[in-house]
This record gives C-alpha cells, sequence and structure tokens, in this order.
C-alpha cells in the first residue's frame, strides 16, 4: 500500500482560509495513494489557543466538507488529520477525522490526553473517553493524537482492540524532537504495528514545530523520516509484514495479563 504524510507547515502569517485551501491542493496531488495523511489541527494551529474557540467546527463543517471532496475525487483513505470540534452540547474537542475513499466520515476519534498540565489545551479542551480504531481494505487503523504518543497503554488497547497501523498526527514541538522520533519507534516495536506520524512544520503561536514525519515498520525500521520543513513523505509497505512479524517474534504472546501485585515486605 501507498500512504502520503502531508508534513505542512502552519504559520501566524497564513489565514486559515489559504492554509484550508493550501491542504486541499495538497491532498489533491495525492491521486495514486491508498491513505494519505495530514497532522494535528493544520487548520487552526495546535498552540494558536486563542483561535479555537472562534474557529471551533461541527463534524460537517468547512473543514470536513472540503476533506470529504478530496478524498473523493482521488479515491484514497484521508485521515485529515484533527480539527477543533464544536460540540454544540459540551465542550471543544481535539477531534481526528477519517474519510472513506468515497468520501464518507466513516470514523472520529477525540484526542484522550489533552496536552499542557494546567494550561493550554488541557483547560481548553474536553477530554475523549473512547478508543477508535478504523477498518480498512489494508488494515486495521489506530487513532491517537499527539501527546497520546507518550502513553503506552493507550496504543495496548488499540493493539487489543485489532490496530495494525497507528497513525498519531502531531502539531509536536522542535524542542522535544528527539522525544518525538524515539517514541514512534517504541511504540512501533512494542505493539509490532506500523506507525505513521505525521507533524506540522513552520512556526505558529511562537512554538517552532519539529517537523521529522516518519513512518516506522513493526520491526522498529524507520522506513521514512521527513526533515524539518514542509514536505510530502511518500511510503510504500505491505501492511501483512504486521501479522509476519507478529508470527515470527511472538513477544505478545508473552504478555502477563495481570501483572502480579508486588510482594509484600514482612
Ligand atoms: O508531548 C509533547 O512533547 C508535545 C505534545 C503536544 O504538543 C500536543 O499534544 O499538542
Amino acid at each position: 500500500m501507498r500512504a502520503s504524510l502531508i508534513q505542512l507547515s502552519v504559520s501566524d502569517a497564513e489565514p486559515v482560509a489559504e492554509r484550508r485551501a493550501r491542504a486541499d491542493a495538497l491532498v489533491r496531488a495525492q491521486r495514486g495513494a491508498d491513505l494519505v495523511v495530514l497532522p494535528e489541527l493544520w487548520a487552526l494551529g495546535g498552540f494558536a489557543y486563542d483561535a479555537w474557540s472562534a474557529g471551533a467546527e461541527p463534524l460537517d463543517g468547512p473543514t470536513a466538507e472540503l476533506m470529504a471532496r478530496a478524498a473523493k475525487d482521488i479515491g484514497a483513505w484521508l485521515h485529515a488529520g484533527s480539527i477543533v470540534e464544536r460540540d454544540p452540547d459540551g465542550p471543544v474537542y481535539n477531534t481526528s477525522l477519517v474519510f472513506s475513499p468515497g468520501g464518507d466520515l466513516v470514523q472520529t476519534y477525540r484526542k484522550i490526553h489533552r496536552f499542557g498540565f494546567d494550561s493550554g489545551e488541557a483547560v481548553a479542551m474536553g477530554a475523549g473517553q473512547e478508543i477508535v480504531t478504523a477498518g480498512t481494505e489494508f488494515a486495521t487503523l489506530g487513532l491517537a493524537t499527539c501527546y497520546d504518543l507518550r502513553f503506552p497503554e493507550l496504543f495496548r488497547a488499540l493493539l487489543d482492540a485489532g490496530a495494525e497501523l497507528m497513525v498519531v498526527p502531531a502539531a509536536w514541538p522542535a524542542r522535544r524532537r528527539e522525544h518525538w522520533s524515539l517514541l514512534a519507534r517504541a511504540r512501533a516495536v512494542e505493539e509490532q504495528a506500523f506507525v505513521l506520524a505525521c507533524n506540522t512544520a513552520g512556526t505558529h503561536a511562537g512554538v517552532e514545530q519539529a517537523g521529522y514525519s516518519v513512518v516506522v515498520d513493526p520491526w522498529g525500521t524507520v522506513l521514512a523520516e521527513a526533515g524539518p520543513d514542509e514536505e510530502v513523505l511518500t511510503v510504500e509497505f505491505d501492511p501483512a509484514e504486521v501479522a509476519r512479524a507478529r508470527a515470527e517474534f511472538p513477544v505478545l504472546r508473552d504478555r502477563l495479563l495481570g501483572i502480579p501485585a508486588p510482594a509484600q515486605r514482612r
């Protein structure tokens, strides 16, 4: 299968409508890919907290509508990164959107782990509550977003839900680029799954983004890695490698489901 990760540059200078149009053109330029992936909160910016409330949109809002048409026109699966989702009955959410090649919104994932500790996303957004996978004809996608990458228990839960390709849109800062690259490989090795981690580039709201989107196979081998600037990372791989890796090196069989309690000191 062929996947294209669009490492979009997000800058304060570019109006949101222009960035939407640019993202649309970039998705459409990936005709021939089976799966196209965009980063986290690419329209408004992952750190542009001040813009979130006014720019929040429903699941049939302008970004979703544009992306649905693009997916349909190129006949590809599209993980359209995430939007600031306006829920009429609740807070806003950081919500990922997955479209089928027919242009249907088949899955949404509200980011579970919100970044910022006592500020930023952690206070401005609601927390997702559900583990989400998306079935395609190639493989089952496991959905996670940016900061989620730091929480192995989420990826274990995705594994148990059948995920074979972990798709991780992000707005990960340059300051912690080494964590990003290391954790993407760690999640691939630990779940014996492909990891498709699509980051943003550029600087917005004073936060330089890392770039370095990466595709890792179930053995932990980096199949393709972007640089720091905007680029499209295209890679071909065989999703059946997940089953092969899990059969050839059956480490997951040795999981202790029910870790023994710590021994009591007498
Ligand atoms: O965990 C990190 O270092 C970055 C996470 C982040 O930027 C995010 O989740 O938006």
